[in-house]
């Protein structure tokens, strides 16, 4: 019988939106109790993994070396991916040897969707494929926890209510698919920075009071009736308040979105990117058109949901030896 040489393995894990995001109070560990409803949408990085001497990360995306946020990404040790490496190498307690992990980014960085989450569990799903681990869906689960709060979701994708600090999943009932335009902001803004920001704004929320989201029945209800109507009523994110704090101006991207006629506009997590819903496909497309002509986004790009969570795409085209 004739040695297997592992071609790469190429995976695809998509963004999120978090479609009711309630913040609850601070934790001992320096995070927040969070109760929120996650829908995996079809704006994805593609992540290919190949055997090598030595790792190393590459990173692209549409916006070429002229964005700044994709030549912000760290290529080493800082890099979600890299430390997805070294979470599974510790897992299975044996090297397989290195990896180059080559990232096409179709996910805004730093945007509230969760990229660097998604290229973490494209690497878990994908390396389970290269070095043939057979690890099991909650082995999974449990690795992605270490990785990050939004990782195990980004592992899972379709519709899930997160709890605990968002790592911890229950599949959620989600009828048809939702269209959303999608607002790319320039810029970046920092998560720990926008929850620090939340518990300053509740400090002084005696002079204005923030409304909390409360109990996500409203959008769970929509989401099992297939509604898009009655999940824009329902859309709520209590980071929101936060990032409209650090970033004013996406007071007016939200307004634009809902004047170019959406159903309803959020920011997507702790943002900058802002996400519209639409009644359907037809609608999204002239909703994406006029928002582009608004020129209060970097970029405006269309998605459907619920996605696939992190799934392995093409390890065949490149012939494996046999
Ligand atoms: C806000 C959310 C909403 O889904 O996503 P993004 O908008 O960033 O994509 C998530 O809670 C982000 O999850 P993730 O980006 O994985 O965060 P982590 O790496 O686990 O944590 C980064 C930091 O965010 C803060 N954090 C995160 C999660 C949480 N429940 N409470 C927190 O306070 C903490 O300061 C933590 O140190
Ligand atoms: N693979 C990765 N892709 C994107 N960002 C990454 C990655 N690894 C680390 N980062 C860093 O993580 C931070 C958050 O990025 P990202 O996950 O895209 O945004 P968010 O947490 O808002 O969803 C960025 O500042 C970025 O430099």
């Amino acid at each position: 019988m004739l040695s297997v040489v592992p071609s790469p393995v190429v995976v695809r894990a998509p963004a999120k939106i978090n479609l009711h995001l309630g913040v609850g109070d601070l934790r001992p560990d320096g995070y927040h109790e969070l109760e929120t409803v996650f829908q995996a949408v079809s704006l994805t990085d593609r992540v290919r993994l190949s055997p090598s001497d030595t790792r190393s990360i590459t990173v692209t995306g549409p916006g070429g070396a002229a964005d700044r946020a994709l030549a912000s990404v760290p290529l080493d040790g800082g890099n979600l991916a890299w430390k997805a490496v070294d979470a599974v190498r510790d897992h299975v307690g044996e090297s397989h040897g290195e990896v180059s992990v080559d990232i096409a980014k179709g996910i805004p960085v730093a945007g509230g969707m969760a990229g660097g989450s998604a290229d973490a569990a494209a690497v878990l799903v994908g390396l389970n494929r290269l070095w043939r681990l057979d690890l099991e869906r909650e082995e999974l689960a449990t690795i992605a926890a270490g990785l990050g709060s939004d990782v195990p979701f980004s592992v899972q994708g379709g519709t899930a209510l997160g709890t605990g600090r968002g790592e911890s999943l229950t599949r959620v009932l989600s009828r048809g698919a939702f269209h959303w335009v999608i607002a790319v902001a320039a810029g970046e803004l920092s998560t720990p920075e926008v929850y620090r920001e939340l518990d300053t704004l509740r400090a002084a929320e005696r002079a204005e009071p923030l409304r909390r989201a409360g109990a996500p029945d409203a959008v769970l209800t929509a989401l099992a009736a297939g509604d898009p109507k009655r999940l824009a009523e329902a859309l709520v994110n209590d980071l929101q308040p936060a990032a409209l704090s650090m970033r004013p101006a996406l007071r007016r991207t939200l307004r634009a979105g809902v004047e170019a006629g959406a159903l309803a506009g959020i920011v997507s997590g702790s943002g900058p990117t802002c996400v519209f819903l639409c009644a359907d496909d037809e609608h999204a497309v002239r909703v994406a058109a006029e928002l582009s002509g608004a020129g209060v986004a970097r970029a405006v790009r269309t998605a459907t949901g619920p996605v696939a969570g992190a799934r392995v795409v093409d390890d065949e085209k490149t012939g494996a030896q046999r």
